[in-house]
């Protein structure tokens, strides 16, 4: 049974903290700046590998480091992703995490983790997360191309009219509900997502 308990989290309105910016790193800063353009971000790495550099340029929502890890680092910061090559590190910031409240992420390390990153189907505002339960991130990102391909680009035409919708309703929590649900199941009925054959 998979226990985790999946959020959905606004990156531009906490603090995070990456360390490491080598190749991991920079899968990292990819999956949540492509997700959350705007997340805060202060990448702390004693060696900013090239590409990582490249990536960040022009984007004021990330602060970069070089140097050492110090453990005022996590100062005023929410969550934090590990994605170094320093085993040593990677315990030390657990135990400083563990002891501030802090959630943190240690990139391919699950026994370290308070969270794991998912597979992430994206098409408008429809957002899908996908979790194995750690057993297989390969068959997450298998099972994200095949439902973007699945996945009507109408469904953020669907999403939009749904919300222009729910917005001009009026009555009671109750009836507004019946009402949204009688609707979707016509909207499902007449305009199947799957494919005809
Ligand atoms: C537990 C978790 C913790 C965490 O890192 O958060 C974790 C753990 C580990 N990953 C490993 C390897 C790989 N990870 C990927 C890819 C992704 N890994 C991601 C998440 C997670 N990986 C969390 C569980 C997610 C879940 O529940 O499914 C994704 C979904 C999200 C992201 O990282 O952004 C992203 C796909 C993004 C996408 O494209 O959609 C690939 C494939 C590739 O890169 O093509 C490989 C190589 C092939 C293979 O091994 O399958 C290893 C072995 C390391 C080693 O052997 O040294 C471990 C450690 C272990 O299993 O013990
Ligand atoms: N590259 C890959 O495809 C994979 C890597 N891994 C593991 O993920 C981890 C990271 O991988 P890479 O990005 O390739 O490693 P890397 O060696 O390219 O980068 C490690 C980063 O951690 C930083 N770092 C180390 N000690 C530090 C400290 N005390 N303070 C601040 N920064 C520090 C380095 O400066 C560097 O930026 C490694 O443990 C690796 O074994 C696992 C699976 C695949």
């Amino acid at each position: 049974m998979n226990e985790l308990f999946p959020i959905y989290v606004k990156l531009a309105q906490i603090q995070t903290l990456l360390v490491g910016a080598g190749p991991v790193g920079l899968e990292k800063l990819q999956a949540m700046l492509t997700n959350s353009p705007n997340a805060n971000i202060h990448l702390v790495a004693e060696r900013i590998d090239e590409e990582v550099r490249a990536f960040v340029r022009g984007k004021d929502t990330i602060r970069t480091s070089e140097r050492a890890f110090a453990d005022t680092d996590i100062e005023g910061i929410d969550l934090i992703v590990l994605a170094t090559n320093n085993p040593t590190l990677n315990a030390h910031i657990r135990k400083l995490a563990t002891k501030n409240n802090v959630l943190l992420n240690v990139a391919d390390k699950p026994d370290l983790c308070d969270f794991y990153l998912g597979s992430v189907v994206r098409k408008g505002n429809l957002k899908i997360g996908i979790s194995t339960n750690g057993k297989s991130p390969t068959i997450a990102k298998r099972l994200k191309e095949f439902l973007h391909e699945l996945l009507p680009d109408e469904i953020d035409e669907t999403l939009d009219l749904m919300s222009q919708l729910r917005d001009e309703m009026k009555g009671d929590m109750k009836e507004k509900i019946q009402a949204l649900n009688k609707h979707t199941k016509t909207i499902l009925e007449t305009k199947r997502y799957d494919s005809p054959n």
